[in-house]
């Protein structure tokens, strides 16, 4: 078995499938499947997966692997095998699905360097003999910034130099030195006796080995023994200690005591969601529940009881919550019940620090995983459970390739470890809902709030109608008079702005020109901290014009309402009141997010106001009103989910408000009142949303009843990126069944990003079972194209974002 199937690092459409390498002898035993390796590929070093070894190949002459990058497997079977469904699932390479799976740390960084060919080392001119000097290469980047670029060139033409390609391994594990004594307390003391007793301090430090074994940091010892280095270097170079560098840990929660939760009686709602649970855990049994339970039910708590039978078993479980709920309060929630045993993954860690929550988990040091959508791939080998809170949220869906769903991740890896998973959300996805209705999936219910309260009251404020009678504030009378008596009574608001659908555009009240991107059909972003108009999809970004570009009007300004001007505006009318804003702004910092929430869960703010992201997850005692300022403006985006997505939304943030003892109210401000979504949502009434929003999507072919896949084809020239995709839709309307429906060619709602215009093809169907095959061919015939990168063609199966 010395020759080893290898995935190599180039994502390309002829390179995706194994080559065969083979090991040298003295890997032999070193190396197998799952283990990254650099091997040669073409000119260069790529990094590599083994995916499987063998004792024969097709191929006559097999090049050597160069070396292993891991000493033990970092994807195991099971994974291995993940990534081949994966290729399947998210029509991408082999390679991405693999590296999809591990942490950014593990990806490999390549670095392109000169080297001089073998024995011709002669017949290079002096001056680049000195450039050399000692080394045996030089780095690419630095000659071609130095002053010798062009003679360097010309000796590579003449054969003399060649270009080489190295594979670096960005891991950086973090050390500490440490001493270690190397001999026994016996022996240690027979030193002692044997040096001199002027020796003071290595006497000193030789007892203090007696007295101790195992290693401690060097910084540390220093400090204890009032010594200095010199005193330890004499006894490591007389053999009786050892210095040596010791992995440690970058623990973000490292300075934090978590105290001890243990777990609640059950109410007899929650015991019943359980047991069933339990059961599939207890018989190792696969099988998906939904967890359909209202804001503040209880949830969690189910979620940390089942964990707990897993971890009674030996076995492990993965805890996924969406990034934005992903806050320091649901994290310590995991950690005081489950302690060291959890790791935490999202995306406000350091690569460093991810990468070792990583290694804790492929090391078994841990048993529970805590994280946002990757944390899906969890190394772990012997797993009793996935759980995913929120199971409705759209950013469980990656939007790069992989295009994978991390719902369909977890069932199938739960399938192959024959455990349960737990989907939990108070508003489900009409897919799930619909699968738990058919008994694909086993619905749980919780229908009351932990305190027995009922849901909170919900107000609706028809904007016009204050517009009408002459308010022309943001706030409705309502929303101030309630937002007032909050604040005499010391009780705490949180306002939500929604932001997602408009934001701060400039625009001229003379001509009514909107500042656009020049590279994007889309408006530019009005920041107004530093007085810049941003483009959120290119990045362009110019500083504010004083005139109309167009009319030269001195009448231009920023319109919308975003998170600063309603804190401006709070500050008018309501003076007295201390605002948290939390926004992209405000939590670009690591750990503001955190700082800010703690802030206002200590009381020292008076009103919490925010984007989406204070939606989810918070649970504060003194919070009894809601309110939400514009609900509607994620209703008229292009979207067949946009009615669902808000509906979700809404209520969500008023399941914030009264979660303890007092009760809670919401105020929903909206120009559209009568839209179902606005109302139903004011009613708390899941039910009667399902039943309306699926005749709706019945009527209208889409998701559940029809699958939906959607094309996205760009290129800088438009007549190309029309031509192509009408021809993708006649090819596929051309091939298949019928009763599928194929849309296009019609202009993306974006139709034109970091100027690529931008066209796509809508195909709704309820079995095809060629499309993947189809869709294939397709790609593989505009690969040249592609390749090239002149044209893109994005294929989103299930797509979540319809831009
Ligand atoms: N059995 C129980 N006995 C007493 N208190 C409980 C029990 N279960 C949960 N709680 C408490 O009730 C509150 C609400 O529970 P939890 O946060 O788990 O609900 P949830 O359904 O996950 O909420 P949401 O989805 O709205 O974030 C929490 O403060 C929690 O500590
Ligand atoms: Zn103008
Ligand atoms: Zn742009």
């Amino acid at each position: 078995m010395d020759i080893a199937s290898v995935i190599v690092d180039v994502p390309a459409k002829q390179t995706d499938r194994e080559f065969d390498y083979r090991i040298p002898e003295k890997w032999n035993q070193v190396i197998k499947p799952g283990m990254r390796v650099i091997v040669p590929f073409g000119p260069r070093m790529v990094q590599g997966f083994v995916t499987g070894l063998k004792a024969k190949s097709d191929f006559a002459k097999l090049r050597f692997i160069k070396e292993p990058m891991d000493l033990e497997p970092i994807l195991n079977d099971e994974l291995l095998q993940l990534g081949d469904w994966l290729t399947n699932e998210a029509m991408c390479f082999k390679i991405s699905a693999l590296q999809a799976m591990l942490p950014a740390a593990m990806k490999a960084k390549y670095e392109k360097v000169i080297k001089v060919v073998d024995d011709k080392k002669d017949q290079l001119p002096p001056s680049i003999q000195n450039l050399f000097g000692k080394n045996d290469s030089l780095s690419w980047k630095d000659v071609i910034e130095g002053e010798n670029a062009s003679l360097v060139q010309k000796e590579m033409q003449n054969g003399n130099l060649e270009l080489e390609y190295n594979v670096k391994n960005r891991l950086n594990k973090k050390t500490v030195r440490v001493i270690k004594s190397l001999l026994s307390p016996m022996e240690l003391k027979e030193m002692a006796s044997a040096i001199s007793s002027h020796a003071k301090k290595q006497q000193e430090l030789l007892h203090y080995f007696i007295e101790h074994q195992e290693p401690i940091p060097l910084k540390d010892l220093l400090e204890l023994m009032n010594t200095s280095s010199g005193t330890v270097k004499s006894l490591v170079s007389k053999g009786a200690l050892a210095e040596m560098d010791q992995e440690i840990y970058r623990d973000p929660y490292e300075n934090r005591v978590f105290e001890k939760s243990i777990p609640f009686t059950l109410t007899a709602e929650q015991t019943a969601a359980l047991k069933p649970i339990q059961e599939k855990i207890h018989h190792d049994e696969h099988d998906v529940f939904l967890l359909y339970g209202v804001t503040g039910s209880g949830k969690t708590e189910v979620y940390l009881q089942a964990i707990a039978s897993v971890i009674e078993k030996g076995k492990e479980a993965i805890m996924l919550v969406p990034e934005i709920s992903l806050t320091p309060q649901t994290v310590k929630r995991f950690k005081e019940r489950f302690g060291e045993q959890v790791a935490v993954m999202h995306s406000g860690l350091s690569v460093g620090e991810k990468y070792d929550e990583w290694r804790k988990i492929h090391r078994k040091e841990v048993k529970v995983v805590v994280g946002a959508r990757s944390a899906v791939f969890a190394p772990f080998e012997n797993l009793g459970l996935v759980i995913i809170d929120e199971e409705h949220e759209s950013s469980y869906k990656q939007e790069e390739t992989p295009r994978y769903h991390a719902r369909d991740v977890a069932i199938e890896r739960a399938k192959s470890y024959g455990c349960p998973v737990i989907l939990g959300s108070a508003t489900p996805t009409l897919e799930s809902f619909a699968r738990a209705k058919k008994n694909v999936y086993k619905l749980l219910t919780l229908s009351q709030r932990m305190n027995k309260n009922a849901l909170p009251a919900v107000d609706i404020v028809d904007m016009r109608e204050e517009l009408r009678t002459g308010n022309r504030s943001m706030f409705s009378e309502l929303l101030f008079t309630k937002l007032k008596d909050r604040l005499d009574k010391g009780e705490q608001t949180v306002l939500m702005l929604n932001k997602r659908g408009h934001s701060s555009f400039v625009m001229c009240r003379s001509c009514g020109l909107v500042i656009n991107c020049p590279n994007c059909d889309i408006s530019l972003t009005y920041h107004r901290f530093n007085d810049i108009m941003k483009c959120h999809y290119c990045g362009f970004e110019e500083g504010m014009p004083s005139v109309c570009p167009e009319c030269e009007s001195e009448h231009i300004r920023f319109f919308g309402t975003g998170t600063q001007k309603v804190e401006e505006e709070l500050a008018k009318i309501l003076p007295e009141a201390r605002v948290i804003r939390m926004d992209v702004d405000t939590t670009s910092k690591k750990g503001s997010h955190e700082r800010l929430l703690n802030a206002f869960g200590e009381g020292k703010a008076d009103i919490l106001l925010g984007t989406q992201m204070i939606a989810k997850g918070l649970d504060f005692p003194n919070i009894t009103l809601v309110g939400v300022l514009s609900a509607d403006t994620m209703l008229h985006l292009p979207d067949f989910r946009s009615s669902e997505k808000t509906f979700q939304l809404l209520t969500q943030v008023s399941g914030r408000a009264g979660r303890h003892q007092l009760p809670g109210e919401v105020v929903i401000q909206t120009y559209t009142p009568e839209h179902y979504s606005i109302e139903l949502s004011a009613l708390q009434d899941y039910d009667a949303f399902y039943e309306r929003e699926m005749y709706l999507r019945r009527q209208s072919h889409y998701p559940p009843y029809y699958y939906v896949v959607l094309i996205t084809v760009s290129h800088e020239d438009l007549m190309k990126t029309v031509s192509v995709t009408e021809k993708i839709t006649n090819y596929l309307g051309s091939r298949l069944n019928r009763d599928s429906v194929v849309l296009g060619p019609v202009a993306s709602p974006i139709s034109r990003i970091n100027n690529r215009y931008r066209y796509q093809c809508l195909i709704k169907y309820k079995r095809e079972p060629d499309l993947n095959q189809h869709l294939r061919t397709l790609l593989e015939h505009y690969q040249k194209e592609t390749a090239q990168n002149h044209l893109q063609i994005s294929i989103d199966l299930n797509p979540q974002i319809m831009m």
